[in-house]
């Protein structure tokens, strides 16, 4: 049996860390560091997540600026917000609640944000900085896979790490960082020919499809370390829902050495990764180590 890694667990302790390096922030500094949280309309799981992070900034000692805004909010209305944000010398990181309506422009709002204050790492220029090697911010959610799994393998260089999903906010800055790492790396999409036998030749399994419980455990080879960034609200047997990732949990326990569970593994990594960035972009921009 693999073990279950605790990502809630460790969320918690960073969380915790976070919260001292914002101390001694405000000490040195004069002031809280400062997240701008932009929610546009009233996506239920959207509005959930959005409080979540308000919540974690104020536990951590940080300064919560929330805006929200109607879903039929203008374009133009929400890139002026992003603008004030941007020159607003308390806001230290901007984070725009995504999926967006449809009738805005994701792209164009992201790019609207100043790269220094992009926590979420969303922008062109933290990706390129991240594909580069130079500082920036990368994505929350695949900074928390990458911590989870330096916690529990320790050095990661040389080990043949496989992504599931090749999406801007997840595979794609995963297999960046993963690289960074000196992992031998590949990205596997929905055109990616015999998929259980990539997967086999896996140390590492990176799973980000939303494609619910789709990785089985006969496609993963014997003592694997596999990361679930799946979250897929299933219908369950008391008529409610159930949330499951894109892993077989069950079934990669016998095969795997170890793996994240839905809920309570990569998720909660998000929140307290979103924490940790915009403690870094308040030291940045003080000129603090
Ligand atoms: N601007 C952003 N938008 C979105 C991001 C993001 O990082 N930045 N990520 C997701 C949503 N998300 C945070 O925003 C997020 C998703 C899931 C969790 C989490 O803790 N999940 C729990 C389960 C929660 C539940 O019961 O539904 C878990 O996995 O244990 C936190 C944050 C999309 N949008
Ligand atoms: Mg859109």
């Amino acid at each position: 049996m693999g073990d279950i890694i605790d990502g809630k667990g460790f969320a918690a302790n960073l969380r915790a860390d976070v919260a001292k390096g914002v101390d001694t922030f405000r000490a040195q500094a004069g002031r809280a560091p400062g997240l701008a949280v932009v929610l546009v309309g009233e996506d239920p799981a959207s509005t959930v997540y959005v409080r979540s992070k308000h919540k974690a900034c104020v536990e951590a000692g940080m300064e919560s600026f929330e805006h929200r805004l109607p879903a039929d909010t203008a374009e133009g209305d929400l890139l002026s917000l992003i603008g004030q944000l941007n020159a607003d010398p308390a806001v230290d990181g901007i984070l725009v609640q995504l999926p967006l309506p449809r009738h805005i422009d994701e792209l164009k709002v992201i790019e609207a944000i100043d790269p220094d204050k992009d926590v979420d790492g969303f922008t062109i220029g933290s990706a390129g900085r991240l594909a580069t090697g130079q500082d920036g911010f990368v994505a929350c959610t695949p900074l928390g896979c990458l911590m989870l799994l330096k916690d529990r393998l320790g050095d990661l260089s040389g080990k043949s790490a496989v992504i599931i999903g090749r999406s801007n906010i997840v595979g794609k800055p995963m297999a960046m960082l993963l690289l960074r790492e000196s992992c031998t790396v590949t990205i596997a999409h929905s055109r990616t020919q015999d998929l259980p036998a990539v997967v086999r030749g896996a140390d590492i399994v990176v799973a980000a499809v939303g494609r619910p419980e789709m990785v089985r455990g006969d496609w993963l080879k014997p003592g694997a370390t596999v990361i679930d960034v799946g979250i897929n609200r299933v219908p369950a047997d008391d008529g409610k829902t159930r949330l499951v990732g894109d892993v077989d949990f069950a079934e990669a326990m016998k095969v795997a050495a170890a793996v994240t569970p839905v809920p309570g593994g990569v998720g909660p990594m998000t929140i307290a990764c979103l924490l940790h960035n915009t403690l870094t972009a308040a030291r940045r921009r003080e000129n603090i180590g």
